[in-house]
């Protein structure tokens, strides 16, 4: 990530340990580390009197302002978890500058790749359906996410739920997407424009399916970008069991966040009832077992069948040479 000169006088003011009081609501945060740090400005986790908050802290008011109201506007949405509880917004002001920050939920977790590192298909189902439930909050909500990459998909620490961070890229659905990163944009691999619609989002989220099967990301070649795309999602046992569905979202077939989860069901459906070759075999063995018990049976009851006419015989013959 490119560093502006702000940011650079940004985080010459900032360190862990330091205890900034807010101006106006006069809330004091303690930075404990830095959590990462974007175009817009930097992110701490830091220590307040209710708790842990995340706190990002930036040099320019107006962009910190917009992230502020995408964040307050979440949280009119009732009922869904858009994305972090806003807590305070206020300035922290230095000897020479003014930094506007805002105190936001703390979401401890991993991201959604790393979480994913040595995990198998079931895992990247469930979590790809959650985060499908997210984004369809968001969709139905009238904002498109944007800006949908590993880091800003975190997977919590508590119940391995999916949440979404950085409102930066978030847009109002029909509009040109505001931020978005190369590698997760269907633009850059020419499978269609930046318009605020579901379907980029979903191109992203199969994107970042295939960053779970790789060590690393692909490196776009000359040729066509979807065939380039298609041999790695063939050739990965990963993601054979979505393989047709991440095709769909990456060709822009699914025009919401629900079909493309309903696929992810269906599939999953049929794949459960299809019996694999362990099922095949438990059976064949089953059968043998029944087989063989039938057999034993059958040997039994001839076995008394010929003894109880052996002993019809000799009663008869004694019956005979008594009279
Ligand atoms: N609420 C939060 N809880 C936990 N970590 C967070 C939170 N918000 C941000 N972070 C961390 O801080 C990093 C920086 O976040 P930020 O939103 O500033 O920018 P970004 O997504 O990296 O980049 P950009 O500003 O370019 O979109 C994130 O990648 C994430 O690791």
């Amino acid at each position: 990530m490119k560093m502006n000169g702000s940011t650079a006088n940004l985080n010459q003011e900032l360190y862990s340990g330091l205890t900034i009081e807010g101006k106006w609501n006069k809330k004091t945060y303690t930075l404990i580390r830095k959590l990462g740090e974007g175009v817009t400005g930097t992110v701490y986790l830091a220590r307040s009197l209710d708790g842990n908050v995340a706190l990002k802290l930036g040099m320019d008011q107006m962009s910190i302002a917009q992230e502020v109201n995408v964040l307050k506007q979440f949280s009119k949405v009732q009922g869904k978890i858009l994305g972090p509880c806003l807590f305070d917004v206020d300035d922290h002001e230095t000897r020479v500058i003014s930094i506007p920050f805002y105190a936001m939920e703390y979401i401890q977790g991993v991201n959604f790749v790393t979480f994913m590192k040595n995990r198998g298909s079931e895992w990247l189902f469930v979590l790809t359906v959650q985060l499908l439930n997210r984004l369809e909050d968001f969709h139905q909500a009238g904002w498109v996410f944007g800006d949908l990459k590993p880091d800003n998909i975190i997977v919590t620490s508590d119940e391995a739920s999916v949440r979404l961070l950085d409102v930066g890229g978030t847009t109002k659905l029909g509009r040109a997407v505001k931020e978005y990163t190369e590698y997760y944009d269907r633009g850059y691999w020419g499978r269609g424009s930046r318009k605020a619609e579901p379907s980029y989002d979903l191109f992203s989220v199969a994107m970042m399916m295939i960053d779970c099967a790789y060590p690393e990301q692909i490196k776009k070649g000359k040729g066509d970008g979807l065939s380039q795309l298609k041999r790695m999602v063939s050739q990965s046992p990963l993601l054979k069991p979505f393989k047709d569905i991440i095709v769909k979202a990456l060709t822009g077939e699914f025009e919401t966040a629900g079909e493309m989860r309903n696929a992810l069901k269906g599939e999953r459906i049929s794949r459960k009832r299809k019996p694999t070759i362990r099922d095949k075999e438990v059976s064949r063995n089953q059968y043998k077992k029944v087989r063989n018990h039938h057999k034993k049976k059958a040997r039994l009851t001839d076995l008394l069948f010929i003894l109880a006419f052996v002993l019809l015989l000799f009663i008869l013959y004694l019956s005979i040479s008594l009279f």
